[in-house]
This record gives C-alpha cells, structure tokens and sequence, in this order.
C-alpha cells in the first residue's frame, strides 16, 4: 500500500525543503512514483511545479484502464489542472522526472500548454544530464522559441477567467444554488467548474463534477492548448481532482458525473465523457448533461 499522498506542499513546507534541485526533489519524487497510476504502459512521471505564492505543487501521470493512451493525462497536465484547483496562477519551476534521478523536459505537448501560462517563458525547467545528478535550468522558449499563442487580449491559463454562462432551464434544478464558492452540490461544482474553465478558441467552456460512493465530490475545468489535440477535457481534469483528494481510491468508486456545457457550441464533450465514464467508472455511474448558453 502506497504511503498517503499530499499533491500540494504550502509555503512554510515548502521553505523547509529548500532549494529546487535534484537532490531535494528525489525523495518527493520517489514518494509520488507509487501515486501514478500507468498500468498501460509501465511508465511512471511526476511533476513538481513550484508556484510563484511559494507553494509545491505535484502531478503524476494517469491512464485510463482499457482506453487508447490518448486520453491519458501527462503528469505536466495534472500539474497544471493541480494549480487551477488552487488558483496558483504562475510557475517559477518545474521539473518533470521517472526516477526521481533523471530530471526531462515536459514532452512537446505539454510544452505547448505550459506556454499558454503568462511568463511562462521565464519558468526554470529543471534538466539533469542523463548519467549525473548535476541540476542545470533551462527556460521554457529553449524547447519552444516561437510557439504559437492565441489572441493577445485574452486571459492566459490559470489567470482568472469567469465565462458569463447559464444553465438553460435553471429552474428545473433545484440544488443550483446562486453562485457560492463552497457548495458541494454536484450541479454547482460542475457549473462552477465550467465557469472558470479555458476555452478561449472555440468559446465551449465545460466542467465535471463527479461524486464518489462515500458522497465527496470532485469537479475540473476544460483547459484548451493552442494544439487543440493536447487540451485536457474536462472529464480527465475532474479526475485529477480525484486522484488528488480521493486517497487513492478507485475510478470504479465513481457513481455519478455532470457534465456542464453549451447546447449549441462549435464542440461537445458529452460522447467523449460519456465514453470514459462508461470504461472507468461503476457501471452503474449515472451520467447528465446540463446545458448552458
Ligand atoms: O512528458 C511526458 C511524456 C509522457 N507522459 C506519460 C504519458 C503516458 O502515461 C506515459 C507513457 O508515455 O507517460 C507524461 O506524463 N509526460
Ligand atoms: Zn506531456
């Protein structure tokens, strides 16, 4: 049984640690290996960002058992859907490794996302030599010098983003309470998520609340990537959630999901989530959609 995993370290933990290097970061590394979950292919990665609020923050890679590869989520998009649940909205550093020995860049497509971060060009990628523990620091436009960014007037990844959306029949929904930050009711965790999720290319915000048999629920946003392809769906985004805060249990554990997203939009998730859900949750998992405009 893997030792209980803490997928956020606060400020004071993080200034007990010290310095972003390999030596320190080894030992954390090795404490999250056992929290992938990459049964598919054999290949553990974990991510470690240090946020600029003086937080830790970790990734693990995650497959879904019985899908195509694709629609896992790389321990640098855990990361990243990891700081939007703590609205930590920049990165100093990060380091991306599957030994806790060899420290890697973040793959090409997780380097497109990253640099959807604002300054995001001044992060450290922390960069080992493949047979030393000698640490070097790169800078992200090292991997990706010109990479391709939406409009210049919209918010970046993890800034603060509220899309104006409302449930189409609100009334039909009796537990959509008006707008509150701590409600835990499965509608309003997806609303919610949907809300404040990244969409700025095809304007078709969603969200994911999914609800365990113990009765906790998690919720995440769609967050798009410029290389469209390489966007983390909003299903994949509530399950960092739930690797995150539901001590390892799992995805059979979920009963029930919510999908929020437009009636009309230019894209839906609802076949993809349904999908998923239908491979990786209980077979008995309800699933709704809840349109918005
Ligand atoms: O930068 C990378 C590259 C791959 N993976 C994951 C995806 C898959 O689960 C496994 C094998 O490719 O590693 C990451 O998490 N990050
Ligand atoms: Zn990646």
């Amino acid at each position: 049984m893997a030792q209980p995993m803490r997928f956020m370290l606060n400020q004071i933990e993080t200034e007990s640690y010290g310095a972003f290097t390999p030596q320190i970061l080894s030992p954390l590394i090795n404490h999250a290996i056992p929290h992938t979950r990459a049964q598919i292919s054999g290949s553990p990665v974990v991510a470690v960002g240090g946020g600029s609020s003086g937080r830790t923050f970790f990734g693990v890679n995650v497959e879904l058992p019985g899908l195509p590869l694709d629609h896992s989520i790389h321990a640098e998009q855990f990361l990243l859907a990891n700081l939007a649940l703590h609205f930590e909205q920049k990165l100093e550093c990060i380091a991306i490794s599957t030994n806790g020995y060899y420290f890697q860049e973040p793959c090409g497509h997780c380097c497109q996302l990253l640099h959807k971060i604002r300054d995001m060009s001044d992060t450290k990628i922390l960069l080992t030599n493949p047979t030393g523990q000698k640490g070097t620091y790169m800078n992200l436009s090292t991997f990706l010098p010109q990479g391709l960014i939406s409009q210049a007037n919209v918010p970046r990844l993890l800034e603060r983003n509220f899309n104006c959306i409302e449930l189409i029949n609100h009334s039909l929904y009796m537990d959509i309470c008006s707008y509150s930050e701590h409600c835990n009711h499965l509608n309003c965790r997806a609303l919610k998520a949907a809300t404040i999720s990244y969409a700025p290319d095809s304007k078709c915000p969603s969200g994911v609340a999914l609800i365990d048999h113990r009765g906790k629920v998690y919720s995440g946003g769609y967050m798009e990537s410029v290389a469209h392809n390489t966007s983390l769906g909003p299903v994949q985004a509530a399950l960092v959630d739930f690797v995150a805060n539901g001590d390892g249990q799992e995805f059979k554990n979920i009963v029930e999901a919510v999908l929020v997203e437009k009636k009309c939009g230019v894209l839906s998730q609802e076949a993809t989530a349904r999908m998923i859900l239908e491979k990786i949750a209980d077979p008995d998992c309800i699933f709704r959609v809840l349109h918005c405009k």
